[in-house]
């Protein structure tokens, strides 16, 4: 029997997504029309012998993670529970704090992804790979490929190219050290405590030697990648499971909309009812779309959405109640849940894409600011904002509720 387990995070950790993130925890934004989360837990639920879902973060369970719960454990038939950290353990700390709960029912093998990425999750592959290299006992890292420069956002694996053992592992390194990186997707299974349970009680020496500080719960917080796969590296129990298909990080709001291309790219195969198509008896798009409107390609439109006469969107993610008014323009932006969009106006963001000539390319998750100024990226309007008739928005970002009365370009408007 197998199990799945989610690293969900917490509220301090979302703050690129800002100000999406007021509304909606960062794991539930929607990516290609469904909450980000769900690409992962549809993926697990087709694993055969998958028998449990567990979402390890530190939120406070709210309203909308617990219906996301119900609705998920109907659709997919699937037990997903949520257990909560009392603080940030770190990738590694969570998995051990609630090891009773990932071993219960004697789980031969369990994944392990991380919920900020979007990939296509070759799971069945990975437990395929993992029968037929390595030790019985082995663990399974996802890589990909990625640029040299940017491998260094990631962590780096240099494996044994014969055997795909995993020789040497740096999580970020300050200099190049191998172009295979880490996807945040693993294959464990129950031993993998035992390497957990060492740095634990290492940490928990260590804090005795130490004067007395504020973080009690520091023995706990245990890294995955810095604590646990460096020491594995070069011991025979660490494997590279190097994937072909799409991945990519979920960090910024722009990412979010590349993650959506990604997906929405590949319901053309799985989720065909998704997509929207221009021909009688096609899937009905809720909310009121004139003809003369031309959305696409790359756009997600939420339920009760009203697009007027004449509206051209494409590269965007429009949240649910929006209205986009006659003749209006949205490229490279998100519109906030149940915002407004005055006639004729444009609100225009500038995509973060990968460079399409690079085959290795990732997407960039820039740092809001870049020598002082606001780094040009998509435009986000919060929830329920309202921009007036015939003004430009540019590259910029506006917080919940604002009742915009002019145009504005490259600026954080609060
Ligand atoms: N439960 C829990 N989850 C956490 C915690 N800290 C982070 N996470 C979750 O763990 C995932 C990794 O988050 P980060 O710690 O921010 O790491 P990263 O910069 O995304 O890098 C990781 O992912 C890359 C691939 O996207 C890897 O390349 C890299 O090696 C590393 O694993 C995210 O889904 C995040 O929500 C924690 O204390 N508790």
């Amino acid at each position: 029997m197998l199990k799945a387990v989610i690293l969900i995070g917490g509220p301090q950790k979302g703050t690129r997504f800002r100000p999406l993130s007021f509304e909606v925890p960062k794991p539930l934004f929607p990516v290609a029309g469904v909450p980000m989360l769900q690409h992962h837990i549809e993926a697990c639920a087709k694993v055969p012998n998958m028998k449990e879902i567990l979402l390890i973060g530190f939120y406070q369970p709210n309203e909308e993670l617990t219906r996301f719960l119900v609705n998920a454990q109907q659709e997919f038939k699937i037990s997903i529970r949520y257990l909560q950290e009392y603080a940030a353990l770190g990738t590694g700390g969570g998995i051990y704090h609630f090891r009773d709960q990932i071993v219960s029912g004697s789980p031969e093998a369990f994944f392990v992804l991380n919920a900020d990425v979007s990939s296509a999750f070759p799971l069945t592959e990975m437990l395929s790979f993992q029968k037929e290299h390595g030790e019985p006992n082995s663990f399974v890292i996802l890589g990909t490929t990625a640029n040299r420069t940017q491998s260094l956002n990631y962590g780096c694996i240099v494996e044994n190219e014969e055997t795909n053992e995993v020789l040497h592992y740096v999580e970020k390194p300050s200099t190049f050290v191998s172009d295979i990186i880490n996807c945040g997707i693993y294959l464990f299974n129950p031993d993998i405590f035992q390497h957990i349970g060492t740095v634990f009680q290492k940490n928990q020496q260590d804090m005795l030697l130490e004067e007395p500080t504020n973080g009690w719960h520091r023995a706990e917080a245990i890294r995955l990648e810095q604590d646990i796969f460096t020491a594995l590296a070069g011991q025979g129990k660490l494997y590279v499971y190097k994937t072909l298909s799409f991945w990519s990080q979920i960090k910024s709001a722009g990412s979010a909309i590349y993650a959506s291309r990604l997906y929405l790219n590949q319901y053309h195969k799985t989720h065909p009812e998704r997509l929207a198509v221009n021909k009688e008896g096609g899937p009905k798009i809720s909310g009121k779309i004139h003809k003369p409107s031309v959305l696409g390609p790359n756009v997600s439109i939420g339920t009760g959405v009203t697009i007027g006469a004449g509206v051209r969107v494409r590269e965007s993610v429009i949240l649910h109640g929006a209205n986009l008014q006659d003749h209006c323009c949205v490229l490279n932006s998100i519109v906030g849940w149940d915002s407004t969009i005055g006639k004729w106006a444009r609100v225009e963001g500038t995509p973060s894409d990968p460079n399409p000539n690079d085959p290795y390319a990732k997407i960039d998750s820039e740092t809001l600011f870049r020598d002082g100024k606001l780094t040009p990226s998509i435009t986000i309007l919060g929830c329920n904002v309202t921009i007036p008739s015939e003004v430009i928005i540019l590259n910029s970002i506006v917080l919940p509720h604002k009742d915009l009365n002019r145009g504005f370009k490259n600026q954080i408007i609060l």
